[in-house]
């Protein structure tokens, strides 16, 4: 049995875990709160896995998700997939209606959501209603949660369909994400590796701090990887926490760990003198490859 930590019931990472996970039997699912949380539970051997939202089409990298990963927990990645949030208004439609029973959104005083969900659709509450208040809550599916029990406050929620009908509530607008292809990447991280099922495309995170005074280092550790030509698909720097102005680099590889290329890219990268941390060597599923 596989005891999986993640966000409350009907919030979009249990939408998207139980895709992973789709055909397994024997699951046993933890919902908490906060992602602290749901960390936490998996680094005292409470759960085998936590299922973490990493990076949006919209909003890009979750980056308090990524600095919990590299700064206060040492879980390995262990598979990665993406999964498409659709997004709906909820509320109470019989607190909105105006004098000719119509839906009237204009009267919702304050829309909260997680803040991934709302970056998403800021479009569609400006142009609906515009000046409206939001706020931001730990996941959409507590959003939904509150309103179920703040009747009669004008507060409305951004999530999915299921927490509209577990808490009993109206879908006031549906799918209401400003653009399509709105996809979540979300990554399986614990200390076993996941083998429910195979991809073909295997990554590589690693974690890399440049030495101090080397001008070009950035540079070096590039083309360690561009003249054997391996494939990166993703770069970014984050600040260090240690001192203003110090940077590391969470880069994702296309190539498995196992190869022969990659080992030697990050010994030449190590031997310029940057440090290097691997942060997991897990296969990475399209949402297709998962239906
Ligand atoms: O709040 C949720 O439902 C989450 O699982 C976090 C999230 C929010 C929006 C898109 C993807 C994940």
């Amino acid at each position: 049995m596989k005891t999986i930590a993640l966000l409350p019931a009907g919030s979009v990472s249990d939408e998207a875990a139980k895709h992973l996970f789709a055909g397994e039997d024997h699951m046993e699912w933890k919902h908490h709160r906060l992602i602290a949380d749901v960390f936490q539970s998996t680094v005292n051997g409470i759960s085998d896995y936590s299922v973490i939202p990493i990076e949006n089409t919209i909003e890009g990298s979750v980056s308090l998700h990524m600095d919990w990963l590299v700064h206060e927990v040492d879980l390995p990645m262990q598979a990665e997939w993406v999964y498409p949030s659709i997004q709906n208004l909820i509320g109470r439609r019989s607190e909105l209606l105006n004098g000719t029973g119509e839906l009237d959104l204009t009267r919702i005083k304050k829309v909260i959501s997680h803040p991934v969900a709302m970056a998403q659709c800021l479009q569609f509450l400006r142009t609906r209603m515009p000046g409206v208040e939001t706020e931001h809550v730990s996941s959409t599916a507590e959003a939904v949660r509150i309103v179920r029990d703040h009747p009669g406050e004008g507060i409305a929620a951004i999530g999915t369909r299921i927490a509209a009908s577990n808490n009993g509530l109206d879908l006031l607008a549906t799918e209401v994400t400003d653009h399509d292809n709105n996809y979540t990447r979300f990554m399986l991280v614990g200390n076993e590796p996941y083998t429910a099922r195979q991809s073909d495309r295997v990554k590589t995170s690693i974690l890399v701090t440049l030495p101090e005074d080397f001008p070009g280092a950035l540079h070096q550790v590039l083309s360690a990887f561009a003249w054997r030509r391996i494939n990166l698909s993703r770069i970014e720097s984050r600040p260090t926490k240690k001192k203003l102005g110090n940077y590391y680099f969470y880069i994702e590889i296309e190539m498995s760990l196992d190869s022969v290329l990659l080992p030697a890219a990050l010994q030449e990268i190590e031997a310029i003198g940057c440090q290097i941390r691997v942060l997991g060597c897990y296969p990475s599923f399209t949402y297709e490859q998962l239906l």
